[in-house]
C-alpha cells in the first residue's frame, strides 16, 4: 500500500527549500469568513475560483486585511479567475466589477441540487491544467464554523470527491479526508497547527485503525459514529501516521498567528 503525504506548508509565509511541495493548488472561496491567512493561499494557488456569494467575501473582506492600502488596489490585486454557482448570492456590484476585470463568470443556476462547492469542485477536475490528479490539491477558504447544513454540505463534498486531494480550512482548522486505499503520514507544521486533532470515521464504521504520534494513539482500534470516535486528541511530534480499513476525517487546529 502505498504512502500518502501531507503538509501544510501553503500555511507557511516562506516554504523552505527542502519543502517545497510537488503539489499544484487550487483555492475556492466560499461565502462564509474569509481566513486571516487566505492571501497566503491566494499566493499557494495556481487557479482560485470563487463560489457564487464567497466573489463578495473577495470583495469585502480582503480589504481588510490590508487596512493601510487603498481597498480598490486590493481588489484588483485579488481578482478570482472563476465565479462559479448558481449566482444568487454574489451582489451585483460584484458581478459588475470582476467580468469587468475579466474574471470567467459560470452561471448554472438550473442546478438545485448541488452546492457551489460542489460545482466549483467538479469544475476544477475537470478543467484544472493538471494530468495527474494526484498531484492536485484543493484548498477551500471559509468552509467551516458557520450554517451547520453548509458545513455538513462541505463535509459531504470531500467525501463525494474522495479522490481528490481536497482541504477544508478556516481560521481556526483544517480537515480533510484520510482515504483508505494509502498509509499516511501527515508531516505537522507545528508553527502554524496542532496540538489539538481528531480522527472520525466518516459513513462507516472502521474495524481498524492504527496510529502513531499522537498523544493517545489507536492500536487496531475499533471506531463509529455513536461509539469511539478520537476527538480532543493531541499531536506529541512533527510525524503523525495513519492506516484505517476506513477513510477518516483528519481535523487539526490552527494557530491564531495572523
Ligand atoms: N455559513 C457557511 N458555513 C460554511 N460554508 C458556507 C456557509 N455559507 C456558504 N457556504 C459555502 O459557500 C458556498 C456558496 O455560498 P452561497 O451563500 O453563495 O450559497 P447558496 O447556494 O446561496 O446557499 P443557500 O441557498 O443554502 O443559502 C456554499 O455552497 C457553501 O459551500
Ligand atoms: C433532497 C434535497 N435537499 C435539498 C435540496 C436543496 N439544495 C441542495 S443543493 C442546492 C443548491 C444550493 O446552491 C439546493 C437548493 C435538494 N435539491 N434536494
Amino acid at each position: 500500500m502505498d504512502i500518502m503525504h501531507h503538509s501544510s506548508t501553503f500555511l507557511l509565509p516562506t516554504i523552505p527549500e527542502n519543502q517545497r511541495p510537488s503539489l499544484t493548488y487550487a483555492l475556492v472561496v466560499l461565502n462564509h469568513n474569509l481566513p486571516r491567512f487566505t492571501p497566503l493561499l491566494w499566493k499557494a494557488a495556481q487557479l482560485r475560483l470563487c463560489a457564487d456569494g464567497g466573489a463578495n467575501r473577495v470583495y469585502d473582506e480582503m480589504p481588510l486585511l490590508f487596512p493601510r492600502e487603498d481597498a480598490s488596489d486590493v481588489r484588483r490585486r485579488y481578482k478570482p479567475d472563476i465565479i462559479k454557482g448558481d449566482l444568487d448570492s454574489i451582489r451585483q456590484e460584484v458581478l459588475d466589477f470582476y467580468t469587468r476585470l475579466g474574471t470567467r463568470i459560470v452561471d448554472k443556476t438550473d442546478d438545485q441540487d448541488s452546492t457551489d462547492l460542489h460545482k466549483c469542485i467538479a469544475c476544477i477536475r475537470d478543467f484544472a491544467p493538471v494530468s495527474d490528479k494526484s498531484k492536485l490539491c484543493i484548498l477551500v477558504a471559509g468552509a467551516l464554523g458557520g450554517r451547520f447544513d453548509h458545513e455538513m454540505g462541505n463535509l459531504n463534498v470531500i467525501c463525494r470527491f474522495s479522490s481528490l486531494r481536497i482541504i477544508l480550512l478556516s481560521d481556526d482548522n483544517l480537515i480533510h479526508l484520510l482515504p483508505k486505499t494509502h498509509r499516511h503520514e501527515i508531516h505537522i507544521q507545528a508553527s502554524v497547527e496542532g496540538p489539538h486533532c481528531g480522527l472520525i470515521p466518516i459513513g462507516m464504521p472502521s474495524k481498524s485503525s492504527t496510529t502513531t504520534g499522537l498523544q493517545w494513539d489507536l492500536n487496531n482500534t475499533e471506531m463509529e459514529f455513536g461509539g469511539l470516535v478520537s476527538t480532543s486528541n493531541m499531536v506529541k511530534g512533527e510525524r503523525v501516521t495513519v492506516q484505517s480499513d476506513c477513510n477518516l476525517l483528519w481535523t487539526i487546529s490552527l494557530k491564531k498567528l495572523w
